[in-house]
């Protein structure tokens, strides 16, 4: 199976293509990759960034997409409107499912994606997406909307659906409580995640390694439901077993889903 990550790449390998590709391995898919733009980055914080034009972005998503059966195709860091109207105009003519994380900031607070670039991801991208993957804040900005209730999380999920995205999970990792639970939300119905939250500060690269983790379910052919539960474990067990590595917010651990063969309860709700 073979799946494909367009993002940008994190020099620390905890978060962008680093985190997918080896998310992508330790799952047993095939990754290939489009790199959005380089940038210099360890666990302290993002040190500069050199961003990829956008027609060389294009020329390495046709080079993958004309010889690879590819998929499932996730997207992360996309920098600028350029680059986003690049990746729309090769992938809507395709029917491969885009699973769309909207990477906006970086932990340290650096921006991964331009201002002036989100409307692009509104208008362009989450039209042709099959899933989008918002935190709570890039929920906030994609939406006008302040989220601190369920109904304001409902709420910014219809906003999202209505701009043609097929499917929303609304991350919860940013939220407080005993659990991280995560809701998938589609028209008419919703389907949530949870497992306890963890007290750790090494959570750089938790939202790309769970969607590139869905990204990769959804390539094996699993239903929806189940690649959702099965990348909820993954990410738990990244985050429950910290490899300790770097002086700030450390990555997580891809290899432990493996090495513990998945074993990992996953709390599930539909109402
Ligand atoms: N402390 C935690 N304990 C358990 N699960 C967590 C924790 N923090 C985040 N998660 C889970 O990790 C996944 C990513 O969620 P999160 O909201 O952190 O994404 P993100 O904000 O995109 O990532 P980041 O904060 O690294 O940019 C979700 O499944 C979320 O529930
Ligand atoms: C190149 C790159 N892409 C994405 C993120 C955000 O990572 P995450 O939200 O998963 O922590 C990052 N820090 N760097």
């Amino acid at each position: 199976m073979i799946a494909c990550t367009i993002a940008g790449s994190d020099s620390g390998g905890g978060a962008g293509i680093q985190a997918d590709l080896k998310t992508f391995q330790e799952l047993g898919v095939f990754g290939t990759s489009v790199i959005t733009a380089l940038t210099a980055q360890n666990t302290l914080g993002v040190h500069g960034i050199s961003p990829i034009t956008s027609s060389f972005v294009q020329r390495q998503l046709q080079a993958i997409l004309t010889d690879f059966d590819v998929k499932a195709i996730k997207t992360g860091m996309l920098f600028d409107a350029t680059i986003i109207e690049g990746v729309v105009d090769v992938l809507k003519n395709t029917s491969i499912p885009l699973i769309v994380d909207p990477v906006m900031i970086a932990k340290g607070g650096a921006n991964l994606l331009q201002q002036q670039a989100v409307r692009a991801m509104q208008e362009q991208l989450m039209p042709i997406a099959f899933m989008c993957t918002p935190n709570i804040p890039e929920a906030e900005v994609l939406t006008g909307r302040t989220i601190r209730t369920q109904q304001d999380i409902q709420a910014a999920a219809n906003d999202l659906l209505a701009l043609g995205v097929q499917y929303v999970v609304m991350k919860g990792g940013h939220l407080e409580g005993l659990h991280a639970t995560d809701i998938l939300f589609w028209k008419g119905g919703q389907f949530s995640v949870a497992t306890p939250r963890i007290d750790t500060k090494d959570t750089h690269g938790t939202g790309c390694t769970f969607s590139a983790a869905i990204t990769a379910l959804l390539a094996k052919g699993f239903p929806l439901q189940e690649a959702i539960i099965e990348a909820k474990k993954f990410i738990h067990l990244a985050i429950s077993h910290p490899l300790h590595i770097g002086k700030g917010h450390g990555p997580t651990n891809h290899f432990a889903y493996k090495q513990v063969q998945g074993k990992c309860e996953v709390m599930t709700h539909e109402p």
